[in-house]
């Protein structure tokens, strides 16, 4: 799993304030948020009852650009952004494996060490929107597939 070993630098701002300005907000969309002047993020960041369909949409353009997302952390899991700015610090599973999907869709990855209660209970309230077409660096692997169904396995074990 080429994206485990990942080394790559990643250069995050541990910002706590954000610097949203209106030239930001791309034009066709006119869900784009606009968060005011070095306001501090709380969280949750949008109402945990706002169902996934409501969250502001926000172009992938932004997700990937890091001046737009003014330095924020932010990966994406179902076409669903997440800010894991501050929970980078927190996340059981460390820091470093968050920060190189930066910016990223690491939805498969994502699955494989999460349940749904774990995106419910921790990550709900981490989002920040909705997108479309953010890309994911690797490749699924193929899943597992049973011996059995493939006959590789006659004998009873
Ligand atoms: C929304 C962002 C994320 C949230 C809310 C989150 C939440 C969590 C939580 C609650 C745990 C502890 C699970 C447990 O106790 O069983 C955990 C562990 C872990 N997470 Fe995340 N995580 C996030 C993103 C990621 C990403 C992007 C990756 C990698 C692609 C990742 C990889 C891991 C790993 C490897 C563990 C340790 C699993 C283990 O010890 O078995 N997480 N995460």
């Amino acid at each position: 799993m080429g994206w485990l070993q990942l080394k790559r630098k990643a250069t995050v701002l541990p910002l706590h304030t954000v610097a949203t300005t209106e030239e930001n907000c791309h034009p066709a969309h006119i869900e784009c948020v606009v968060i005011s002047t070095a306001q501090t993020l709380q969280y949750p960041l949008l109402p945990e009852d706002v169902p996934d369909t409501e969250l502001p949409y926000i172009p992938a353009t932004t997700v990937l650009d890091r001046t737009l997302r003014n330095g924020r952390l932010w990966i994406v899991v179902d076409d669903i952004i997440y800010d894991c700015t501050d929970f980078v610090f927190e996340h059981p599973g460390g820091s470093t494996v968050i920060k190189s999907f930066e910016g990223k869709d690491c939805t498969w990855q994502f699955w494989r060490f999460h349940t749904r209660e774990h995106m419910r209970d921790y990550g709900r309230a981490l989002r920040v929107g909705r997108t479309k077409g953010v890309k994911n660096p690797y490749k699924e692997p193929p899943r597992y597939v049973g011996l059995r169904k493939m006959g590789f396995a006659d004998d009873d074990w």
